[in-house]
């Protein structure tokens, strides 16, 4: 399924940018006046080859999933606070489930492998792999089949998505201790150093548990060196199932042409990795925010990508994913709804770009 899903991703048709970008110079403002909505509407354009795109439609897919490198103690809370801010999502009351609600969005919340019996909630899709992974730190966080398995969930609900006519696609997560396998990731596929891209995700102590956490990821890269040398291979042993279902989640869109909001550290590692089993996935690919987690700044300038806002929000669920949407939804609008000069048979004063008139070319 994976393999059959890569297949099927295309680059995007980037003969037809021109056009996109003549109808955004056409449109009834100074020429770039509206920054990076101009750019979040092409990219979007290019991603699915609609001209006349929309983002009414939108979902989160939340993937839940527990770490047993929680044992080496890298987190502030238990892992008993994922089932408990998971029963809070699929009641509409954590940040996803709210934020989600306020831009009109629907929330999917999908288990891949919370450690503790959820059976009864009945608002969940029930998807587990597993009791969680294994701890990363002492042997491969999961079996193959596992992560391939939980790649599978992601490739299957953005399946569902495109099948249901969703426009707009965001990723959400939740899993007390999954920054470490995401620095893990980071570290091995950008690559960095760990250092670099490890901070404190929802909490640490002190200055020595960062310290602690840094170590750790080192030893379980050691480890694993092997593994590291394939993205899938690293995503097994350093991973974890919520990540693997995300990293599906961007390859099952982008097979679709579906466009997805990747919400902040934990998401950008799943996309790393959908990006290192095929390059063209980046075409689909929007981030909404800049996570205040250290890393995530190594990650955008790796990898040449723009965050659509900075809030200092490192809380994940897909918050971040939510929020952006409206601004995607409202870039589409300007493309769609502004008149254009042409229209008005109006001259187009986009040659008078700079004010005040400089010798010094414009820089959009
Ligand atoms: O996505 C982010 O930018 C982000 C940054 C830090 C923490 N988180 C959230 O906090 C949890 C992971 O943090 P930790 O310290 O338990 O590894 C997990 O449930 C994430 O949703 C999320
Ligand atoms: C309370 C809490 C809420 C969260 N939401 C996402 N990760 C989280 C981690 C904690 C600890």
């Amino acid at each position: 399924m994976i393999q059959e899903t890569i297949a099927k991703i295309q680059p995007v048709d980037s003969t037809l940018a021109p056009a996109v970008q003549n109808h955004l110079d056409d449109l009834i403002k100074p020429r770039g006046s509206l920054g990076m909505l101009e750019r979040l509407a092409k990219r979007f354009v290019l991603a699915t080859g609609n001209p006349h795109p929309s983002a009414k439609k939108k979902r989160i897919c939340v993937f839940a999933a527990d770490h047993g490198v929680v044992d080496e103690g890298l987190t502030f809370t238990g892992s008993e606070f994922t089932p408990l801010i998971v029963g809070n999502m699929i009641e509409g009351k954590s940040g996803v489930s709210i934020f989600s609600q306020h831009v009109g969005s629907e929330l999917e919340v999908v288990d891949v492998g919370i450690n503790a019996d959820v059976s009864g909630m009945k608002k969940l899709l029930q998807r587990k792999i597993a009791l969680g992974t294994r701890n990363l730190a002492r042997e491969p966080a999961m079996t193959s089949d596992e992560c391939a398995r939980a790649i599978a969930v992601g490739i299957e609900r953005a399946n569902a998505a495109a099948d249901d006519g969703i426009q707009l696609l965001g990723t959400g997560e939740m899993g007390i201790g999954n920054t470490t396998p995401s620095s893990a990731i980071l570290a091995a596929l950008l690559p960095s150093s760990v250092r670099e891209v490890t901070g404190p995700g929802a909490g640490l102590k002190n200055d020595e548990a960062l310290e602690h956490k840094i170590e750790v990821i080192e030893r379980a890269l050691l480890l694993h060196q092997k593994a590291l040398q394939d993205p899938f291979q690293t995503l097994a042993a350093v991973g974890g199932l919520e990540i693997a279902a995300l990293t599906g989640l961007c390859l099952g869109a982008a097979a679709r042409r579906l466009p997805v909001v990747i919400d902040g550290f934990i998401a950008s590692a799943a996309a790393l990795v959908a990006f290192r089993l095929s390059s063209s996935v980046a075409d689909y690919l929007f981030y909404s925010h800049r996570s205040a987690e250290p890393g995530h700044d190594t990650f955008a300038r790796e990898l040449g990508v723009e965050p659509i806002l900075q809030l200092g929000m490192r809380l994940g669920e897909g918050t971040g994913a939510a929020l952006a949407m409206n601004i995607i939804e409202a870039s589409l609008k300007m493309y769609t709804e502004m008149p254009t000069f042409s229209s008005f048979k109006v001259e187009n004063t986009n040659h008078a770009r700079c004010f005040p008139a400089s010798s010094q070319p414009c820089v959009y």
